[in-house]
């Protein structure tokens, strides 16, 4: 493990969601630990649970049981003010669908989200990100007047801004074409190789996994495999499995 250091730990999550005849249990007793600088992806058959295992680490949605640590804080006893402030100030996120205002500019977006810290960011590190994502003669343009991977790109700088302790991705490249995703998974990797960013990223693209260094597959709610520097044929070889 890089440094040794877990930003993250999930232990025995349960979720369940609904009750009764109805109940559908999406985590089946999950643990896993994510070192400082390691990029993650979380790869596993359709209805596996690995949006809800993003989203009950990221502390969208509440667990049923089980403990998660985010920096050694046990978020799932926290406040929901609290937790709200956690998720703001420590972690980042980006989703598949891009989430930008559509009325602000790429920069406002990246810089005025409501998060106080990504307002305070110093001017070195914006420019930073804003070059290596190649946005500098962009920050004028609103959504609309971006194509998606530059979009994509807008949403990743504004996740990274607040230089957060965890990045989550969920499907980052899923509405992208083969370019764009490929230059958004590039920065990811150099992100965490130049700055010992922690990322987490739900796929279902063998050629995404291949740029973490390793992949945790879920099967009917558990991690049944895990795969250390993937190679495109080696994670699709293990899901070929998986889905029989
Ligand atoms: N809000 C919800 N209410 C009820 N059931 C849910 C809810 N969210 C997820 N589930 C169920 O939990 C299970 C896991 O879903 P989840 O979305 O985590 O899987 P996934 O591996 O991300 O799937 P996909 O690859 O299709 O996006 C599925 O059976 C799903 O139907």
């Amino acid at each position: 493990m890089p440094g040794g250091e877990f930003v993250a730990v999930a232990h025995n999550l349960v979720k369940s969601y609904g009750s009764g005849d109805g109940a559908v249990t999406a985590l089946r007793g999950v643990s896993a630990a994510f070192a400082r600088g390691q990029f993650t992806a979380i790869m596993g058959p359709s209805g596996s649970g690995k949006s809800t295992f993003l989203h009950c680490l990221a502390g969208l949605d509440g667990v049923t049981s089980g403990e998660v640590l985010i920096g050694g804080v046990d978020i799932t006893g926290l406040s929901r003010t609290r937790l709200t402030k956690l998720r703001r100030d420590r972690l980042g996120f980006v989703f598949q669908s891009f989430n930008l205002l559509p009325m602000l500019t790429a920069e406002e977006n990246i810089r005025l989200t409501g998060r106080l810290a990504a307002r305070r960011a110093d001017r070195e590190w914006f420019d930073t990100i804003v070059n290596a994502l190649g946005l500098r003669d962009r920050l004028g343009h609103r959504p609309a007047e971006m194509s998606g991977g530059q979009q994509q790109r807008v949403a990743v700088a504004r996740a990274l801004l607040t230089r957060p302790e965890v990045l989550f991705a969920d499907e980052p490249t899923g509405n992208l074409d083969s370019r764009s995703g490929t230059e958004v998974l590039g920065f990811l990797r150099s992100a965490v190789d130049a700055y010992r960013q922690t990322v987490i990223m739900v796929t279902h693209d063998p050629r995404a996994a291949s740029y973490a260094d390793r992949v945790l597959f879920l099967a009917d709610g558990r991690i049944v495999d895990e795969l250390l520097s993937p190679s495109i044929d080696a994670v699709h070889a293990r899901m070929r499995r998986l889905e029989g």
